[in-house]
């Protein structure tokens, strides 16, 4: 028997002299693979079977001659270690097996397999293997007596699939479990804690005698049954024993002697031994189906389940453990098919991978320890005080976040009200010019145009040419400019994708001179193009009807007449135009000054671009200012599609209808609310501050200051008319 030695030996005595570390990583490696060749039987020698197979190194073995079936198949196969026939089972357990075996001692499960057909000495490696594996155990533990081991000892064979425990002399079946910790194990499975080596060699004799063995051709004493004989290893140091620091290291050897896989035509079976056959052969394909999917991916599905044999050998195959198998072959050529079967094996299962790791147990009171330790160290590391100046400074900073939004808020706030008391301000004033509703004599409509989001596509041309046209409106007589404007834009309107326009008119001033410093930017709603432009009339001027005269409240009621009532009136008004007083007229003026005096204070320091064409009304900066919900629905309007953007108002003559929008309330208040709208978009487009204090400089839009402006130039202009 050898003994345990040299560097293996050396790092097991750091492991268990020293201080055991607990979960530690586990070690990934493949499984070790050896090839054992045995000598030709006498049955073999004496029918002239000439021995096929060759080692021609340590690792490499040959076939002398190329497969029969196969006569493609590779003929060299190379593992980490093959065995001639004469090669003693010592040299094998030693180069093969026992550096995997001796694992155990250290607290790393392990596992050694025979594994090769029938007759092909499995048994026999396996009894050499075991015997010098445990021979080692003692000699070491006799080497280490500082620490305390406890050994033992279980058997069961699976014979048919059934689950026998070899030490005990009832057959019953045993039951497979599984659990989180322990994995599959065996229900009331014997395990006798061994005494010494005596004891155990007596108890291998006991399993080799309660072994399901049968004869057949091949072998005379065959083994019908995969044996397994598992030896469990517990060892703490002596010194902490009944101590805090107390832990145990404890792993398992698995010593696996598995049935011969064998032909029924060879071997000649029938009756018990064929459906023993059946069985071996059936658990052992599905151990090379499991070893096969292991070689290539590990994370897969692997059919463990498929038999009894793969579920106990689960961990030794792909988990936690060290294995070694040796792979047994009969040299003889007539069965070079099966020993290549067996190589074919050999090579898949050289490329499984496992991870063995210590298995420490610690006892309760070192474990309560372990975790009092544990329980200190993140106590400490909250008491440290850089970790906890740095919680305390993100802390600060989003005290202070949160301080400054809140102040943002009540900023937001106030302005809402600001915006909010202004819209009310504005809708009185157009709710008591709206009693009058007087009918729209005649009137100079200003069109806004709200271009969507394709406004991009508006061409240069395209603008002068409604600038022209409004000039042409404007000092050429407003009927005749309606009719080409209104056609004009009816175009420029389909270019623009159904645009928005907004309305207002002004009362008419045909005697007015041009004023050609000033570029404005307006266009004439054309009212028959509503199938095409889909235009909402929100704002239109009301003029009192000529003879009747204008009380205070017409130019104020203008930006609020109906659009009927402006289309209705477009076609009567050039006569009346002389009836307007210069008296009558200041009052209107006066009347549109009164809203918009905080309006125009807004507008003093406005900025201009005359050079746009048309006036753009961003409810983003208008929306700020207002805060009114009246400019979400006229933006919620603006982000619908073309189709649904724009109202239709009753009593058009187009007979329109809502279509698409967002304002839920009658048609006329709707109509003041969009004028009110209208007025605090203008006021708070170019011109008007932002809800930050800045300038909206992001808008087109001629502002209402222009509109005052104009209001005024007017005014000056009638009173001058009234002097002459
Ligand atoms: N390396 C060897 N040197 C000498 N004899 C051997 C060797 N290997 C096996 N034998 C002999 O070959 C015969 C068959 O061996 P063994 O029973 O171990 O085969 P097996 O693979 O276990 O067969 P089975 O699967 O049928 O149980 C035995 O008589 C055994 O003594």
């Amino acid at each position: 028997m050898g003994a345990i030695g040299g560097d293996e030996m050396a790092q097991w005595d750091n492991v268990d002299g020293g201080e055991v570390v607990n979960g530690t990583a586990g070690k990934l490696e493949k499984i070790l693979v050896s090839v054992r060749l045995r000598p030709l039987s006498d049955k073999e020698v004496a029918r002239g079977d000439p021995s096929e197979w060759e080692c021609i190194s340590d690792t490499t073995v040959i076939a002398r001659s190329a497969f029969p079936d196969r006569p493609t198949a590779p003929t060299a196969y190379s593992f980490d270690r093959v065995f001639r026939s004469d090669c003693d089972t010592k040299e094998v357990y030693e180069q093969g097996a026992k550096e995997v075996a001796l694992s155990v001692v250290s607290g790393i499960n392990s596992s050694i397999f025979a594994y090769g057909q029938t007759s092909s000495g499995k048994t026999y490696t396996m009894t050499g293997i075991t015997e010098c594996t445990v021979s080692d155990i003692y000699a070491y533990i006799g080497r280490h007596e500082e620490r305390a081991f406890v050994l033992k000892f279980s058997a069961i064979e699976i014979y048919n699939e059934v689950v026998r425990d070899l030490l005990s002399s009832e057959s019953t079946s045993l039951r497979l479990w599984d659990d989180a910790e322990k994995g599959t194990y065996v229900e009331n499975l014997k395990e006798v804690i061994l005494r010494d080596w005596n004891h155990l060699k007596e108890l291998i004799s006991v399993c080799e005698a309660q072994r399901r063995t049968g004869e057949t051709y091949l072998n005379e004493n065959s083994s019908r049954s995969h044996q397994i004989l598992k030896l469990t290893i517990e060892s703490s140091a002596r010194e902490f024993l009944g101590k805090d620091k107390s832990t145990t290291l404890a792993a398992s050897v698995n010593f696996v002697d598995l049935a011969g896989s064998e032909r029924a035509s060879q071997a000649l079976s029938a009756g018990a031994r064929l459906k023993e056959g059946c069985h071996i052969n059936r658990s052992l394909l599905t151990l090379g189906t499991v070893i096969r999917k292991l070689s290539k991916v590990r994370n897969g599905h692997i059919p463990y389940r498929d038999s009894k044999l793969t579920r106990i050998l689960q961990p030794s195959l792909g988990g936690n453990a060290r294995t070694a198998i040796i792979c047994t072959m009969s040299p003889a050529r007539s069965y070079m098919e099966q020993s290549r079967n067996t190589l074919l094996f050999a090579s898949c299962a050289k490329e499984v991978v496992t991870n063995a790791q210590v298995n420490v147990v610690m006892s309760d009171k070192a474990l309560v320890k372990h975790l009092q330790r544990e329980l200190a160290r993140l106590e400490s590391e909250l008491r440290c005080p850089a970790t906890y100046s740095s919680l305390e400074a993100l802390v600060k900073e989003k005290d202070n976040h949160i301080r400054k939004m809140e102040k943002e808020i009540k900023e937001l706030k106030v302005q809402r009200d600001l915006a909010q008391s202004r819209l009310q301000d504005l809708l009185q004033v157009v709710g008591d010019n709206h009693v009058s509703k007087r009918p729209l004599a005649s009137g100079r409509n200003f069109t806004f145009d709200v271009p969507q989001p394709c406004e991009d596509q508006i061409s240069t041309t395209e603008s002068s040419e409604v600038v022209d046209n409004v000039q042409n409106f404007r000092f050429q007589g407003r009927r005749a400019a309606q009719r080409e404007v209104g056609s004009q834009q009816s175009e420029n309107n389909v270019q623009f994708a159904t645009p928005l326009s907004y309305s207002v008119s002004s009362p008419p001033f045909s005697g007015m001179p041009p004023t050609t410093s000033r570029d404005d930017v307006y266009q004439i709603s054309n009212e028959d193009s509503d199938d095409v432009c889909k235009e909402v009339r929100c704002i239109e001027t009301n003029e009192t009807e000529g003879k009747n005269g204008l009380d205070s409240s017409a130019i104020g009621s203008n930006i609020l007449q109906d659009s009927n009532v402006g289309a209705s009136t477009h076609g009567n008004d050039d006569s009346r135009h002389g009836d307007v007083s210069t008296v009558t007229l200041e009052q209107h003026l006066e009347t549109v000054r009164k809203p918009f005096a905080n309006l125009v204070e807004d507008l003093g320091s406005s900025t201009r671009n005359p050079s746009r064409s048309r006036g753009i009304v961003r409810s983003r900066s208008c929306r700020s200012l207002m805060g009114s919900t009246l400019f979400e629905n006229l933006e919620k309007d603006d982000c619908t599609p073309p189709s649904r953007r724009f109202m239709d108002f009753p009593g058009r003559p187009e007979g329109g209808q809502r279509r698409g929008s967002a304002l839920n309330f009658d048609a006329e208040s709707e109509t003041l609310s969009r004028a009110g709208s209208m007025l605090s978009e203008i006021t708070t487009t170019r011109g008007g501050p932002k809800a930050n204090g800045s300038i909206a400089g992001d808008t087109e839009f001629t502002g209402i200051g222009e509109f005052v402006a104009e209001l005024k130039e007017m005014a000056q202009y009638q009173k001058q008319l009234g002097v002459c």
